[in-house]
């Protein structure tokens, strides 16, 4: 196992810091920002995976070959949080909701509540930060989104992301606070622009996997990912996400990091898909988020009139409603336009 933390860090007086969510990005988040001096709360929903976590201290589950950092303690209790001075939220998108609405019950009022999952609530059609705002209302919230694969991270390589708070200052208070040698975290107001871009990347990356599975070609690669992003700029404008967050780290950065190879768990989902699995198969039980988002997306846009015309094919894709042939006909036999 390798564990590139200093050990004093541990002793170093830090606030209490609470993760909400012990898999691969949970516990890699852990490790980071127990590096940073601070003392964290690794909350887990399975007792015998966490209990495991903590003896071993090892996520082998999720993260293997990572030394958990001596300043966390892994629990399935939600009641360790009751003393944190700030939480993340680290659970799939979808389950969002529930996880915020049980951590509000112990999380101290008005401590700040940072989103870390990548998607848009199927069922409601709501970005994350307004579904967690049901939970705790007036209490402020985080994104944290960039180009960062929780294995990079946690072996301490060169990472940055981005964090937005409505409030100003209060991103660039926490930034400092957990920024560390090797993850650097840039700071910004535009909580809507960054939520947008890690959600809708996922989708697009499921398209650049599945044009790779097909041996359609590199071409076809930047074709997706340049007339991907114009998608993603026209979803993030009509629903108030500034264009400049787009092109940085949350958006840009993050489409390429995952449009760029199988280390994406969405990208491999659509590559299978590419291959010729089903969609059940393609995803082997690993969390793509971006199936779970491709099909509110397209809602989403539909509702303001905003062509997604790749979002639409990997939502069709991953309903097993079109193959990868056909999807990629319907986008090749699109009338002629402008480049916008
Ligand atoms: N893995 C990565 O490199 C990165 C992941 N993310 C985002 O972070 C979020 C989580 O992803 P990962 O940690 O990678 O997933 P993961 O699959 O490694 O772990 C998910 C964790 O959530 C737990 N979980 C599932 N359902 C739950 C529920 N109903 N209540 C409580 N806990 C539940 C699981 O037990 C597991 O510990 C996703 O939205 C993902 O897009 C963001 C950046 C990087
Ligand atoms: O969000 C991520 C990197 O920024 C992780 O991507 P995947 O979920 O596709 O693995």
């Amino acid at each position: 196992m390798t564990n590139d933390n200093e050990p004093e860090a541990a002793a170093r007086s830090g606030l209490r810091v609470g993760l909400i969510g012990a898999g691969a990005w949970g516990t890699a988040l852990a490790n980071a920002i127990a590096g940073a001096g601070h003392e964290v709360v690794l909350w887990g929903r399975d007792p015998d995976a966490v209990a495991a976590i903590e003896t071993s201290r090892e996520n082998a589950r999720h993260l293997p070959g990572v030394a958990l950092h001596a300043a966390i303690h892994a629990t399935s209790d939600l009641r360790a949080l009751s003393d944190v001075a700030f939480a993340l939220l680290v659970t799939p998108a979808q389950t969002a909701r529930d996880v915020a609405a049980a951590a509000a019950l112990t999380l101290p009022a008005g401590a700040p509540l940072i989103l870390c999952a990548k998607g848009i609530e199927r069922e409601t059609g709501y970005f994350l930060s307004d579904v967690v705002a049901e939970a705790r209302p007036g209490a402020p919230i985080g994104v944290l989104s960039g180009p960062s694969f929780a294995a990079d991270v946690a072996r301490g390589l060169p990472t940055a992301v981005t964090l937005a708070f409505r409030e100003p200052g209060l991103a660039a208070k926490l930034a400092e606070l957990i920024s560390g040698p090797a993850l650097r975290i840039y700071h910004g107001t535009d909580l809507r622009g960054v939520e947008i871009g890690g959600a809708t990347k996922n989708v697009l990356a499921i398209a650049c996997g599945a044009a790779i599975g097909r041996g359609l070609g590199e071409s076809a690669r930047a074709a997706l990912i340049a007339r991907g992003f114009a998608e993603i700029l026209r979803f993030a404008q009509a629903y108030g996400g500034q264009p400049e967050t787009l092109m940085g780290l949350s958006g840009l950065g993050d489409l390429v990091l995952t449009c760029g190879g199988p280390q994406s768990r969405n990208f491999a989902f659509g590559q299978r898909l590419g291959e010729g699995a089903s969609p059940e198969e393609a995803s082997g039980g690993k969390l793509a988020e971006g199936a779970h988002t491709a099909a509110v997306l397209v809602s989403l846009a539909r509702a303001r009139g905003i062509e997604m015309p790749i979002a639409e094919a990997v939502a069709a894709l991953t309903d097993g409603r079109l193959t990868v042939e056909a999807a990629m006909d319907a986008l090749m036999n699109r009338p002629l336009r402008a480049e916008s």
